[in-house]
């Protein structure tokens, strides 16, 4: 099995953090154009965005969104990370992809939600235009903001529903916050008929899995944890909750310290609609062409499986039925001569 070919082959992404996924040299242009130059060289810069392979957690992982973040408080800047992060995925064959963010995260210098999530929408149907590749945005409220702040962007979410924004997720560090904080919070994104994903079962905890699929939530983010909770994964397969499973970034950040107790084929065995995500392209130096390659070298899965994850993607994603059978089609034509 040849990396080209995975690469050729089309993919469909429903887990990628915008503000994890900025290329050095898109953040070096930024910093030049504002006037506030990086503390650190080219020669530098790709690893400092990167988490270390020796990150000991899921907290220290997400420091390193505090380099890129000042860079990205004007519309221009989220424009650009955004039509960006369309280029990129282009080139790796990507046909559909769901991009989050925290709209908050860029309102450190004035920029209002709308004027955020309107650049964001403006990059990514840029982007669409020039290479193709379909996409909408989930918006992300995080669990360290106050109550009020995570309700706006729920608000948001409602406001362009459909018109760019197709869902909303709580991101940033679970294992301070476990996701029963938020009960109300998920509650008003339900009652606005707001699809939900949510970031859960990273840090070890099932529970915030079970808590989150009770709530609505139809997708959860990572959910590792679950592999050590039968019941729970029992649950998930009933409901038909999609696992977001992210490999690079679940060995980052620490959710599994070692290869046999990563939960892959476990999870495949049971029948839980699991589909495979890079989170955070440049924080987890990775691409889905890399993530592929990675689970064939380590469970030596074949193309059919490949399609399949990404059937499951299609299955979770938050789109019309005739969006979604356009895709699966794309996908079946595509991969028919690898079977
Ligand atoms: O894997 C993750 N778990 C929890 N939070 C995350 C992860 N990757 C990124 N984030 C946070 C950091 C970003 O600033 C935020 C919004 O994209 O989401
Ligand atoms: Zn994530």
């Amino acid at each position: 099995m040849e990396e080209q070919i995975i690469q050729h082959l089309p993919k469909i992404e429903l887990h990628c953090h915008l503000d994890g996924s900025v290329r050095p040299h898109i953040l070096e242009r930024l910093a030049q154009e504002q006037g506030n130059p990086l503390p650190y060289s080219s020669a530098e810069l790709a690893s400092k965005l990167t988490a270390p392979e020796d990150c000991e957690s899921l907290l220290e992982y997400l420091e390193r969104f505090d380099i890129v973040l000042p860079y990205l408080q004007t519309a221009e800047a989220i424009e650009l990370i955004s039509y960006d992060l369309i280029e990129q995925v282009a080139e790796e064959n990507v046909a559909y992809i769901e991009v989050r963010f925290a709209p908050l995260l860029f309102a450190h210098q004035g920029l209002t939600i709308n004027q955020i999530v309107e650049a964001v929408i403006a990059g990514l149907k840029r982007g669409e235009e020039v290479f193709g590749v379909k996409s909408n945005a989930l918006l992300c409220g995080m669990r360290h903001h106050t109550n009020s702040d995570n309700k706006a962007v729920v608000e948001a979410t409602k406001n362009y529903l459909n018109n760019g924004v197709v869902g909303f997720d709580i991101a940033g560090d679970e294992a301070q916050f476990p996701a029963d904080l938020y009960t109300d919070l998920i509650t008003l994104a339900k009652k606005y008929a707001i699809p939900l994903t949510l970031h859960a079962g990273e840090c070890g905890c099932p529970q915030n899995v079970l808590t989150s699929i009770k709530l609505g939530a139809t997708r959860v983010g990572h959910g590792i944890a679950i592999a050590k909770d039968d019941a729970i994964l029992a649950e998930c397969k009933e409901r038909g909750t999609v696992i977001e499973m992210c490999p690079t970034s679940n060995f980052q950040t620490k959710a599994v310290t070692k290869l046999e107790d990563y939960p892959f084929k476990k999870f495949m065995d049971a029948g839980l609609n699991i589909c495979i995500n890079t989170d955070n392209r440049t924080v987890s130096n990775t691409t889905l062409t890399k993530e592929y390659t990675k689970l064939h070298k380590w469970y030596n899965i074949d193309y059919r499986c490949m399609e399949q994850l990404n059937h499951n993607a299609v299955n979770g994603a938050f789109i019309s039925d005739n969006e979604k059978e356009q895709l699966h089609t794309l996908l079946k034509t595509a991969y028919y001569d690898y079977k």
